[in-house]
C-alpha cells in the first residue's frame, strides 16, 4: 500500500474553470459554494466540464469483536440482517443509489458469520475483528490485506466507468473504533468524540468513553502509522473503504466522503498517500459528535447537515446531486455572449 501514489492537483485547471465560470450568464461568485465545488472537480478530474455521473456505491460490511463489551445498542447479528436488507434492496442507501442512478456493489470483508449470498461480494478478511479493549483488532498483514480488498474493489468499481465514488459501511459496533481513531490522531477529550451511535443511552455513552479510554490505554496505538492504528483499534470495512478511496484518488476520481466512520476511513487513506484527500468532499455533517473533529483532522467542510447518522453511505448519496448541479452548471450555462446579456 505504500508504493500507491495520488497525482497532484491540477491547477492551470482550476484557474481555467475559474475564468470560465464569471463568463457565464450570472453575476460572480452567485452560485457560491457550488462554483468552489466546480473548481475543485476541475482540478482533480483535469477536466475543463468535469462530471461526476453516473456515481458507484460500495458498502464494506464487517462485525467488530468490541460490541462484546457493550458499546452498541444493537446486537452484533444485525450487520448480517443489513447485508441480506442491502441485497433485496431495502436498505436507505439501496433507495438514494437508485436515486441517483449510481452503481451499487456490496463487499463482505469480515462479517462474522459464513454468509454466502447472491449480489454479495464475498472477500472476508477474517470473521469480525478481535475485542480491541482485551486484543489487538486485527494483524497488520489482515489490516494490509483489507486495504488491498478495498483498493481491488474500488478498481472493479472504476472499470465501470464511474465519475465519482462513495463508500460506505454496515458494522455494528463501528462507531467505536472510529472514535478510538479519531482521538487518537485529535487527541480531543472523549466527551467531544463519542457518541450514541445507533441509540445508546447516556449511560451507556459514558461506559463506551471508558472502554475507548482503557482500549488505547491497553493497545497503545502508534498515532503515525495507520496500518498499526488499524490492526490494534480499527476495524476492516474501515479499512476496506480507505483502500477504495485509494483506488479513486490514484486515478483522480472524486470521492464523496459520507459520515464518521467515512471520515475516518479517509484520514486513513490520507496518512497511507498524502494527498488522497485532495480528491475528497466530505457530503454531509454527522450527527455523531466525533464526526466534527474527524471532518476537521481531514480539513473539509461537510456540503450539508440533515441530522442524519445512519451510516451506509447515505449523506454522500444524498450530497451527490449538489455535486450533480455544480457540474452542470458549468457546462449547461449560456455565456453572457451566447445569450447576448449584458455582462456590465
Ligand atoms: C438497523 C441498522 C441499520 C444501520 N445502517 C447503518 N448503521 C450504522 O450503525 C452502526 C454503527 O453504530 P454503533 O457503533 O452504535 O453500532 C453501523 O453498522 C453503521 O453502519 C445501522 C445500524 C442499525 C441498527
Ligand atoms: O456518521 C456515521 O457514519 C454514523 C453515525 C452513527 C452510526 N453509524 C454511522
Amino acid at each position: 500500500m505504500s508504493e500507491i501514489k495520488v497525482p497532484p492537483l491540477d491547477e492551470a485547471m482550476g484557474e481555467q474553470v475559474t475564468k470560465y465560470l464569471d463568463t457565464l450568464t450570472k453575476p460572480p461568485g452567485s452560485l457560491g459554494r457550488l462554483e468552489e465545488l466546480v473548481i475543485e472537480l476541475g482540478k482533480m478530474t483535469g477536466e475543463a466540464f468535469p462530471q461526476v455521473t453516473k456515481p458507484g456505491v460500495i458498502v464494506f460490511a464487517a462485525d467488530h469483536g468490541i460490541t462484546a463489551e457493550g458499546v452498541s445498542a444493537f446486537p452484533k447479528e444485525v450487520t448480517e440482517q443489513m447485508v441480506r436488507n442491502f441485497l433485496n434492496g431495502g436498505a436507505a442507501i439501496n433507495v438514494f443509489s437508485r436515486a441517483i442512478g449510481a452503481e451499487f456493489a456490496i463487499v463482505d470483508i469480515g462479517i462474522d458469520s459464513d454468509i454466502e449470498a447472491e449480489g454479495l461480494t464475498s472477500k472476508k478478511v477474517r470473521r469480525g475483528t478481535g475485542n480491541f479493549y482485551r486484543e489487538e483488532a486485527m494483524t497488520r498483514e489482515e489490516a494490509v490485506q483489507a486495504l488491498k480488498v478495498g483498493y481491488e474493489e474500488g478498481e472493479k468499481m472504476l472499470a465501470k466507468g464511474v465519475k465519482c465514488f462513495i463508500l460506505g459501511e454496515m458494522g455494528i459496533g463501528n462507531t467505536t473504533p472510529s472514535s478510538a481513531i479519531t482521538a487518537v490522531l485529535s487527541g480531543q477529550d472523549m466527551e467531544k468524540l463519542v457518541g450514541f451511535g445507533t441509540g445508546l443511552v447516556s449511560e451507556s455513552v459514558l461506559h463506551k468513553q471508558k472502554v475507548i479510554t482503557e482500549a488505547i490505554h491497553n493497545r497503545q496505538p502508534n498515532a503515525e502509522d495507520p496500518i498499526d492504528l488499524l490492526s490494534k483499534i480499527g476495524g476492516l470495512e474501515i479499512a476496506g473503504m480507505a483502500g477504495a478511496m485509494l483506488a479513486a484518488a490514484s486515478h483522480r476520481v472524486p470521492i464523496l466522503v459520507d459520515g464518521f466512520i467515512a471520515t475516518v476511513s479517509a484520514l486513513i487513506a490520507n496518512m497511507i498517500a498524502e494527498g488522497a484527500s485532495n480528491y475528497m468532499f466530505v457530503g454531509h455533517q454527522s450527527v455523531e459528535p466525533g464526526h466534527k473533529a474527524a471532518a476537521e483532522l481531514l480539513g473539509k467542510k461537510p456540503l450539508v447537515d440533515l441530522g442524519m447518522r445512519l451510516g451506509e453511505g447515505t449523506g454522500a448519496a444524498v450530497a451527490f446531486p449538489i455535486l450533480q448541479a455544480a457540474t452542470l452548471a458549468l457546462k449547461e450555462m449560456a455565456t453572457f455572449a451566447d445569450a447576448g446579456v449584458s455582462s456590465n
